[in-house]
């Protein structure tokens, strides 16, 4: 029988880390996709040159031409530029919406029956571009970061209960943005729920609150740490095993971008939800019952999503035009505050950024002046940086 094929379209950090736990897993034969000619090949050969180390059977090839993808079984998508201190994901939509749609045409001319699993932020709204773009069925097009947002929550319970890791289980819903909703009632070690455990003396409701935001922040904690990028090896694991899932059609029920058409009161939109993946892809949205406060926090996230797709929408208008203004989008999309102000690890970050390039910033003592300044400073710096990937990620893609 011959070995699946799994397609990684963008061969940065996330991608090499797939392509590294594909082959260690023996998932099947993995392509690496990437626009910078000699990245996916390096990275594929250099992969190739460990497996007789590590034991596995599995061809690793690297391509700049969407030809090598064609057949794909799966594909997982990180293609696209990553934040960096004092953005937001909301900050991407504008690079990001571009290569997505590159991207669908590469797979809808190339690989049309493959199971597709997007990774690229601001996820909700991506997956949903993307999909459109490639013209695939939508129980086949989904997004990852529910299994990474609950894989965050899961850890952090059980370093605050001190248990394994294993007997965590926990949700989180909505969309991948700071209004998502880590959902405590759906948490629990080995069964018993987090409020029962609350209860039994485990916890204090102000430690499982804490934990909840550090879930929300949890992105934008390790970008304030890497400083160069986000985060790549939980990214990497939480789409495996959405992969495996399909491959084997385990039928594991997993939280998910996936195209509701009603369920949550969410209509022709991508949002995280729980799901079913087997063989024909996403099978089953599970609604699971929702308290009021619980419903509330969910509205608001798929709000801010629905702001965003709208968003979204008027980029892809004046596509071809003169590049839409990405910071009054994004500002546009809810008027959120970016997660990375909430968070310690951001705003040291902020703080060294501003440190670093302010001259004006004189007093400590105005620390939040000083942050609001920096975070600008950074946003207007990553959107210079956004133009140099922009012109080949925008290129028609090479079949
Ligand atoms: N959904 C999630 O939970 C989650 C988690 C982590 C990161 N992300 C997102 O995933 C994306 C990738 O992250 P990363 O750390 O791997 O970034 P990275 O910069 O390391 O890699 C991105 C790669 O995409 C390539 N690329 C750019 N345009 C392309 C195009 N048109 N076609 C093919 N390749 C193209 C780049 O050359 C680069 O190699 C980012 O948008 C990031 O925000 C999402
Ligand atoms: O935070 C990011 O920008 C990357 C990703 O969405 C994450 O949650 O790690």
């Amino acid at each position: 029988m011959a070995r699946n094929k799994i397609a990684l379209i963008g061969a940065g950090n996330i991608g090499g880390t797939l392509a590294l736990l594909a082959g260690l897993k023996e998932m099947g034969d993995v392509v690496l996709f990437d626009i910078m000619d000699g990245i996916p090949q390096g990275k594929a050969l250099d992969l190739a040159e460990a497996s007789p180390v590590e034991g596995f059977d599995a061809a690793m090839s690297g391509s700049k031409n969407y030809s090598a993808i064609k057949g794909a079984d799966v594909i997982i998508v990180t293609a696209g530029v990553a934040r960096k201190p004092g953005m937001s994901r909301d900050d991407l939509i504008g690079i990001n919406t571009s290569v997505m749609k590159s991207v669908g045409e590469g797979i809808k001319k190339n690989a049309p029956k493959a199971f597709v699993i997007c990774i690229t932020n601001p996820l909700d709204v991506m997956v949903g571009i993307l999909q459109k773009a490639s013209g695939l069925p939508a129980n086949k097009v989904v997004g990852m970061a529910g299994v990474l947002d609950s894989a965050r929550f899961r850890y952090f319970l059980a370093e605050e209960f001190k248990v394994s890791v294993e007997d965590v289980t926990a949700f989180v819903l909505g969309g991948h943005g700071d209004t998502m909703v880590p959902l405590i009632r759906y948490s629990t070690v080995a069964g018993i729920p987090v409020p029962d455990l609350l209860k039994m003396g485990w916890s204090t409701k102000k430690r499982i609150a804490d934990i909840v935001q550090r879930t929300r922040d949890g992105g934008a904690e390790i970008v304030g740490l890497l400083k160069t990028g986000s985060a790549f090896y939980a990214p990497a694991s939480s789409a495996i095993v959405m992969a495996e899932s399909y491959l084997k059609d385990k039928r594991r029920l997993l939280p998910a971008a996936a195209f509701c058409t009603g369920q949550y009161g969410v209509r022709n939109m991508y949002v995280g939800v729980p799901c079913i993946i087997g063989a024909n892809g996403v099978e089953k949205i599970v609604e699971i019952s929702l308290n009021a406060a619980e419903k509330k926090m969910l509205q608001k996230s798929i709000d801010a999503v629905q702001s965003l797709s709208k968003v979204a929408a008027d980029i892809e208008k004046n596509a071809g035009k003169e590049a839409p203004a990405k910071k009054g989008a994004a500002k546009k999309a809810g008027g959120k505050k970016s997660a990375a102000k909430k968070s310690s690890a951001k705003k040291a970050g902020a703080k060294k950024a501003a440190a670093k390039k302010s001259t004006a910033k004189k007093s400590s003592a105005k620390k939040s002046v000083a942050k609001k300044a920096s975070a600008k400073k950074a946003r207007a710096k990553k959107a210079a940086a956004k133009v140099a990937p922009a012109a080949p990620a925008t290129s028609t893609p090479s079949s």
